[in-house]
C-alpha cells in the first residue's frame, strides 16, 4: 500500500470519459498554440527594439539583404525562423530552457490559479528579485546592556557609597590612594556582590548566578571592578581552597593583576598565587598545595594564571584543585576567545565539574542545564564567569564559545541616544575610546619615520613615548639607529627579551629613566604604565583592536594623552576608514614640515651608515 497518493490535475476534461491519447493530443495542441503566441510577442518586441535602435536596424537589413543575395526571400527567412521556434516548442519535455518549463507548468495548472492561487508557491519562479539587506540582530542581553559612563571625572562615586564593602577593604583602598570608584567599578562591584549575597554555596534564591561581561574603554579601571568584590566575597571563607581563578593572555598582565590582588588581600587571610612561568614549575607547585598526614591542603584562594601555564599544572596534576571554584575571571576576553583553540576553557570546566563528592553532598556540581526541580536539588556551589575587555566582541557566535549562563552585559559602547551609528544592529563592532585621548595621524614616507620620531621627542618634548612597531626586527633596528643618533634615552621591548629584562625595562620606563620605549605589541594590551604622555604607532596597526589597545596605553584613569599614527600615503584611506567605523571621536591630521626635520638630517645619515655596519656585525656573530 502506498503511503502517499499524488493526484495530478490534468485540466477540466479529466472526468474519465476522455482517453489518455486524446488528452495528450489536446495538451500538445495547447502547447503549440502557446509557443506561437510567444513567438508573436517576441517578434513584436524585436520590432519595437529595432525601432528604438536604428543602427541595429541597419544591421538587420544588411543581414536580410545577405539572405536575399543567398537566394532566400524575406518571407522564406521569416518562415524558416518561425519553423525553428515551432519545432522547438513541440517537444517541451526535452526542452531544457527554464522558461519553457515554466510555461508547461502554467499549462498544467488551470490558468486562473497560476497568478492568484493563495497559499501556493510556484516552484521555478526565476524572476530576479532584490535581496533585502539583513541587519544584524543581537540577542537582548547584547543589544540592551547596562550602560557605563565614559566620562570618568564627572561620574566618580565615593567608595563609602558602595554598600557591602568591609572596613579592611576600605582601608586598603584608602592606602592605595583611592577615594572614589570609577563608573565601571560603581556598576560592576555591586552587581558581583549581589550575585554572591547568599554566600559561596548557592546563588540567589538557590539559582546559579548570571555571568557578567564588561566592555569598557582602556584605562577605565576594569581590574579593580573584579578584584574588590572577589576579595570581599572570599574573605568569609573558612577552608582555604582555590575559589577564584583569573586567566590573562600574557605573563606581564598576569603579574600586574597578581600585584593588584595581593595588595588588596593584605590584612585578610586570603592567599594569592601566580602561575605564569615567572618561577620554576616546582616552586609554583609548592605554592599551590601541601600534603600533611596524607591529606592535601590548599595554599591558594586566588590563582592568577596564563592559559599555557595553567594547563601545564592541570595536566601534570601538580596539586591545583578547581572543584571549589566560585569565580572564573577572563580578562582581555576577546583575545582569550581567540586563543580558545588551545581548549584551556574546556579543561578548566572539566576540572571544575569533576567532583569526587558523594551524590547528595552540597559540594556536588553539575554544569548548567535546564532548570528543573531535580536540577536545583540539592543546591550546588555555583561557578560564575566574569569577562572583561576594552574590545569585547559583540559577535554572539564567538561569545557562545565561552558557554555563558544568562549573561549580563555592562558596556559603555551603546547608550548614545544621539548616535544612530552606535546601534548594535550595525554589521561591525564599535568601541569606546578614552575621553582624554587625542588622536592624530602623520603623513610620512618610510625614510622620514625615524626623523619624525626624533622630532616628537627632541623638539616637541613629548616623552615618555611608547612607540609601537609591527615586528621585532623593526623595533630592534630602530633602537640601534636611535642609539647611534644619540641624545635620546631609548630601550626596546619584545618577547625576545628574558622575563627579567622585560620586568627591568618596564620598571625603568615607569620611573622615567627611559624616554622612549620601542615595543612590539607585547605591551599593547592591558599593561598599565603610569605617566605615558604619548603613544606613537611607528607602523600602522593592521587591526582596529590592536589600534585601540595600543593608543589606550595613554589617557588612562581619566587623564589626557596623545596618540600619533605614522601613515604612508597608500595606507591613509583604509586606516582612516577603519578608525572612523570603529567609533573614534575624530582623528586629526598633523603635518610636520620637511624644514623642521632638515637640521637633523646630517646626523641621521651618519647614524644610518653606522647602522649598516652594526647589523653586519650582529649577523656575523
Ligand atoms: N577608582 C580609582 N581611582 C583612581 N585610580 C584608579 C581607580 N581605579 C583604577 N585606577 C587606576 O587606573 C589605571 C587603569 O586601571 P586598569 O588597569 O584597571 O584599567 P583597565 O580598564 O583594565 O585598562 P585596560 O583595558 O587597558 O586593561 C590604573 O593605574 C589604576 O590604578
Amino acid at each position: 500500500m502506498s503511503l502517499f497518493l499524488v493526484n495530478r490535475y490534468l485540466g477540466e476534461e479529466e472526468d474519465g470519459s476522455v482517453s489518455k491519447e486524446t488528452l495528450s493530443k489536446a495538451l500538445l495542441a495547447k502547447l503549440q498554440k502557446k509557443a506561437k503566441e510567444k513567438q508573436k510577442r517576441h517578434s513584436a518586441k524585436q520590432r519595437e527594439h529595432l525601432h528604438e535602435h536604428p543602427a541595429e536596424q541597419v544591421d538587420a537589413q544588411k543581414k536580410r539583404k545577405a539572405d536575399v543575395d543567398a537566394g532566400l526571400e524575406p518571407q522564406q527567412h521569416k518562415k524558416r525562423h518561425s519553423e525553428t521556434v515551432a519545432s522547438c516548442s513541440v517537444e517541451p519535455v526535452e526542452e531544457t530552457n527554464i522558461q519553457h518549463q515554466e510555461e508547461i507548468q502554467s499549462d498544467i495548472l488551470p490558468e486562473s490559479t497560476t497568478d492568484t492561487l493563495p497559499g501556493f508557491t510556484l516552484i521555478g519562479g526565476f524572476e530576479s528579485k532584490p535581496v533585502p539587506k539583513v541587519d544584524r540582530v543581537l540577542p537582548q542581553w547584547l543589544a540592551e546592556p547596562h550602560v557605563i559612563h565614559t566620562d570618568i571625572k564627572n561620574n566618580l562615586i565615593s567608595i563609602s557609597d558602595v554598600p557591602g564593602l568591609c572596613a579592611q577593604l576600605l582601608k586598603n583602598l584608602h592606602s592605595n590612594g583611592i577615594q572614589h570608584f570609577f563608573p565601571v567599578q560603581a556598576e560592576v562591584i555591586p552587581a558581583i556582590l549581589e550575585s554572591a549575597q547568599q554566600g559561596l554555596l548557592i546563588g540567589r534564591g538557590g539559582y546559579k548566578p548570571r555571568d557578567i561581561c564588561v566592555s569598557a574603554p582602556t584605562g577605565s579601571g576594569k581590574t579593580l571592578s573584579f578584584v574588590i568584590p572577589i576579595i570581599q566575597v572570599l574573605m568569609d571563607r573558612v577552608v582555604c581552597e582555590v575559589r577564584a581563578l583569573a586567566v590573562l593572555p600574557t605573563k606581564e598582565l598576569a603579574q600586574q593583576v597578581h600585584r593588584v590582588f595581593a595588595s588588596y588581600a593584605e590584612g585578610t587571610t586570603l592567599k594569592v598565587v601566580m602561575l605564569a612561568g615567572q618561577k620554576s614549575f616546582a616552586a609554583e607547585q609548592a605554592s599551590l598545595s601541601e600534603h600533611r598526614w596524607n591529606m592535601r591542603r590548599s595554599l591558594a584562594d586566588i590563582v592568577v594564571a596564563t592559559p599555557g601555564r595553567l594547563i601545564d599544572h592541570m595536566t601534570k596534576n601538580s596539586g591545583l584543585c578547581l572543584e571549589h571554584l566560585r569565580f572564573l575571571v577572563i580578562d582581555e576576553a576577546d583575545r582569550m576567545i581567540d586563543s580558545m583553540h588551545q581548549s584551556w576553557l574546556s579543561q578548566v570546566m572539566g576540572a571544575v565539574y569533576r567532583s569526587r563528592a558523594e551524590p547528595g553532598s552540597v559540594f556536588r556540581r553539575t554544569e548548567a542545564a535546564c532548570i528543573t526541580s531535580a536540577s536545583l536539588s540539592p543546591p550546588q556551589t555555583p561557578l560564575q564567569k566574569l569577562l572583561f575587555s576594552a574590545t569585547l566582541t559583540q559577535n554572539p557566535e564567538k561569545l557562545q564559545q565561552l558557554g555563558l549562563h544568562q549573561p549580563r552585559l555592562f558596556s559603555s559602547t551603546y547608550g548614545h541616544a544621539d548616535s544612530a551609528a552606535a546601534s548594535p544592529t550595525h554589521g561591525h563592532d564599535r568601541f569606546n575610546f578614552p575621553q582624554g585621548l587625542t588622536e592624530y595621524y602623520v603623513p610620512c614616507t618610510m625614510s622620514s619615520k625615524p626623523l619624525l620620531l626624533l622630532h616628537f621627542i627632541l623638539r616637541m618634548k613629548l616623552h615618555p613615548v611608547l612607540c609601537f612597531t609591527n615586528s621585532r626586527e623593526t623595533a630592534h633596528r630602530l633602537h640601534l639607529l636611535l642609539q647611534l643618533f644619540g641624545g635620546v634615552q631609548a630601550a626596546e621591548f619584545s618577547s625576545q627579551l628574558s622575563p627579567g629584562d622585560r620586568k627591568k625595562t618596564l620598571k625603568e620606563f615607569e620611573q622615567g629613566k627611559i624616554q622612549l620605549l620601542i615595543s612590539t605589541d607585547a605591551v599593547a594590551r592591558g599593561i598599565d604604565i603610569s605617566g605615558v604622555k604619548c603613544v606613537v604607532n611607528y607602523d600602522a596597526p593592521q587591526y582596529i583592536r590592536t589600534y585601540i589597545h595600543r593608543v589606550g596605553r595613554t589617557a588612562r584613569a581619566g587623564k589626557t594623552g596623545l596618540a600619533f599614527t605614522f601613515l604612508l600615503r597608500v595606507q591613509e584611506k583604509n586606516f582612516l576608514q577603519m578608525v572612523v567605523k570603529a567609533g573614534s571621536p575624530g582623528i586629526q591630521k598633523q603635518v610636520v614640515k620637511p624644514e623642521n626635520l632638515r637640521s637633523m638630517e646630517g646626523q641621521y645619515e651618519k647614524a644610518l651608515q653606522k647602522l649598516a655596519d652594526v647589523i653586519k656585525e650582529e649577523r656575523a656573530s
